[in-house]
């Protein structure tokens, strides 16, 4: 049985881009809650809508009908994105890239120095700090992504085929600590996916298939 409090849930929530006949329903009707502490994987070929659902999660997007509401988070911050790859600024080292969503809510640089430290400890990427993302492998960049979120300390970490661009065993690794740090921080973990061997190392697993969010029983 669902124990943990309710961080994001989505009720009959749509997404449509366009509209008239050139219109695509990127996720029809879905139900769907993250709690606290969950692991959840949102698996689906290419095209099936996760990315979009994730943004409704995020609250990037807004449903075109139904609901998504937050009654667990408390702000922009209470929520993490890690995107597939090429997400950190290519003129900030490794520690610059990590500090800046604390810098953009406002902290000084002398406060964010010691969450930086504990976040790319965490992921194993201390040594990294004053390298440019030039500078480091795809698999490392993902691991600093990774810091970058643990930095910010928030409640639902929401991660965007994090894999995706990786081989097998770097993309294993990135999940790996995808997972520990979610575990270190209680903080409660989205991951879309689509290779099943990926969504098999989060506890629940929810398919996406053409826009539609399938409930438990009908995924294959
Ligand atoms: N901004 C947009 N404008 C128009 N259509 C969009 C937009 N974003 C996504 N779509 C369409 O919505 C559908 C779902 O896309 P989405 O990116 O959510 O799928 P996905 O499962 O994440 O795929 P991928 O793994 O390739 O990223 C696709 O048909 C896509 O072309």
């Amino acid at each position: 049985m669902p124990s943990g409090e309710v961080l994001v849930t989505c009720q009959d929530a749509a997404l449509t881009f366009g509209r008239g006949a050139t219109a695509v329903v990127a996720v029809h009707g879905a139900d769907v809650d993250v709690r606290a502490g969950d692991r959840l994987a949102v698996v689906g070929p290419s095209g099936s809508g996760k990315s979009s659902l994730l943004h409704l999660l995020a609250g990037l997007e807004r449903p075109t009908s139904g609901s998504v509401s937050r009654p667990g988070l408390d702000g922009p911050s209470a929520i993490g994105l890690v995107f597939q790859a090429d997400s950190l600024i290519p003129a900030l080292d490794v520690a610059e890239n990590t500090a800046l969503p604390l810098v953009l809510a406002g902290r000084t640089e002398a406060e964010t120095r010691l969450p930086v430290i504990e976040a790319l400890g965490l992921v194993d990427a201390a040594d990294l700090a004053d390298r440019l993302p030039e500078e480091i492998s795809g698999g490392q960049a993902q691991r600093v992504a990774v810091a970058r979120v643990l930095a910010q300390a928030p409640r639902l970490i929401l991660a965007d085929e994090p894999t995706g661009q990786l081989d097998h065993a770097t993309g294993a690794h990135v999940l790996d600590v995808l997972l520990a740090a979610a575990d270190r921080t209680g903080a409660a973990l989205v991951v879309t996916t689509h290779d099943p061997a990926v969504a098999a190392r989060l506890t629940i697993r929810r398919t996406m298939r053409d826009g539609r969010l399938l409930a438990p029983e009908e995924a294959p």
